[in-house]
């Protein structure tokens, strides 16, 4: 048994000795069997909420409408939740409030795909009712039982399998693709919050390229957030160099792709945070510029050495070149600046002040601009001497 489910065998005991079942259950057994870092270390019950919080100390109800107590132990966090079933679902997505069951089985039945129904007791003994270890072995997304009812149940699980695609490399059983065609609509139900939360998980896995033709394939892609409309366009530009891009390129390629009239609203319906809208438009910008011309030194100083980078690979992506040679080539470029940024340049703006005797002012920024020109161009040295120099010969008008 890995180290972090020994840590967590406490627990385990101390809901048996209380007289209840309880075992690891979902994704670290799925990642124990797939050689993956095991994150959080999740337990299933027979106990109810209240009946865990009586047996520990530190609990925090996060989720006690769906029947989880998060139990914290030893510096660690446990979700523990009472087993139950899925039959009160309704809308397509997890329901506010659960029907406990007393079984694991029953518990297990209701979950995704067969790959995260396994459970495992406090022996290390594997429990696995629908033969997701094989399913692991065979690389394969499968849900438990009827993908229909699955995907109604809670159709954000569409999503899921296209994010477990990313992340494992795995393919996709045909029915549960097949489902996911039939019911690919149904994800409009789900708060745009957790659909991000999983497309970001699929960008930042593996096989983006993979998964991203699985949305296309199954039509899920067209009606992910301002993607209705547009999704025709974005076939045609699929390639497996995406798998080469970064989570935050991707994002500039989809724009690129899905060409909306305005970047930051189409974002915005995605609702990312601000400070990663705005780095997405910002590169995009530089994407749109290079994709006109060549960098140029003054270009490349501008954008800064990640966003051109970033910039990069995606003219890269859409020219389905491996980025690789590029992108050396383009970092060289950039060691080669004189200057790299602003805090670099020998004179600043007190300094010019003090030259010429002036408040600052339009003319201040003007003046450091040119400066900045005059330098990436090469036409004057990195030093106070030369640029003061140079200046009061360029502007000896300023001089009072
Ligand atoms: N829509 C969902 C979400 C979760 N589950 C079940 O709840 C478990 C835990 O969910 P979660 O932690 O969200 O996903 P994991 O599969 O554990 O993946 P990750 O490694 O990203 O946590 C899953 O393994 C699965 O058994 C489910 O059946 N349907
Ligand atoms: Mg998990």
């Amino acid at each position: 048994m890995l180290p972090p489910f020994q840590t967590a065998l406490p627990i385990i005991r101390t809901l048996e000795d209380a007289g209840f079942k309880a075992f690891f259950v979902g994704g670290s057994i799925r990642d124990s069997l797939l050689g993956r870092p095991v994150h959080d270390v999740d337990i299933a019950t027979s106990a109810k909420p209240e009946e865990v919080k009586a047996l520990f100390k530190h609990t925090v109800d996060i989720g006690i409408e769906h029947g989880t107590v998060l139990v914290l132990y030893k510096g660690n966090q446990y979700e523990i939740t009472t087993f139950r079933t899925e039959s009160a679902y309704k809308d397509y997505r997890r329901p506010e409030s659960v029907e406990y069951v007393d079984s694991l089985l029953e518990d297990l039945k209701r979950r995704d795909f067969t790959m995260n129904a396994m459970a495992m007791d406090k022996n290390g003994k594997l429990i696995d009712p629908f033969r997701g270890s094989e399913a692991i072995r065979m690389k394969r997304i499968e849900t438990v039982g009827s993908p229909e009812e699955r995907f109604r149940e809670d159709a954000l699980r569409m999503m899921r399998a296209a994010r477990f695609t990313s992340q494992l490399g795995f393919g996709i059983e045909p029915g549960t693709k097949q489902a996911i065609k039939r019911h690919a609509p149904l994800i409009r139900h789900i708060a745009v919050e957790r659909i991000t939360q999983e497309f970001i998980k699929l960008l930042e896995g593996e096989h983006p390229y993979e998964a991203l033709q699985l949305l296309q394939e199954t039509g899920l892609l067209g009606f992910l957030p301002g993607l209705c409309d547009r999704e025709a366009q974005l076939f045609s530009v699929l390639h497996p160099v995406l798998n080469e891009l970064s989570e935050q390129q991707l994002w500039v390629y989809l724009v690129a792709a899905a060409n909306p009239e305005d970047a930051n609203a189409f974002l915005r319906k995605w609702k990312l945070p601000n400070e990663k809208r705005k780095a997405i438009v910002r590169t995009l910008s530089l994407f749109r510029m290079r994709a006109g011309r060549k960098w140029d030194p003054l270009m490349l100083y501008d954008a800064g050495e990640q966003t051109a980078l970033d910039a990069e690979a995606v003219f890269c992506a859409f020219r389905r070149e491996n980025p690789a040679p590029r992108i050396s080539a383009l970092r060289q470029a950039f060691q080669k600046l004189p200057v790299k940024n602003r805090s670099e340049l020998a004179i600043d703006g007190k300094k010019l002040m003090a030259l010429f005797s002036k408040k600052g002012g339009p003319w201040l920024k003007e003046m450091l601009r040119e400066i900045e020109k005059a330098l990436i161009n090469g036409e004057i040295e990195n030093q106070y001497e030369a640029i003061r120099r140079w200046v009061l010969c360029k502007y000896p008008q300023e001089k009072k």
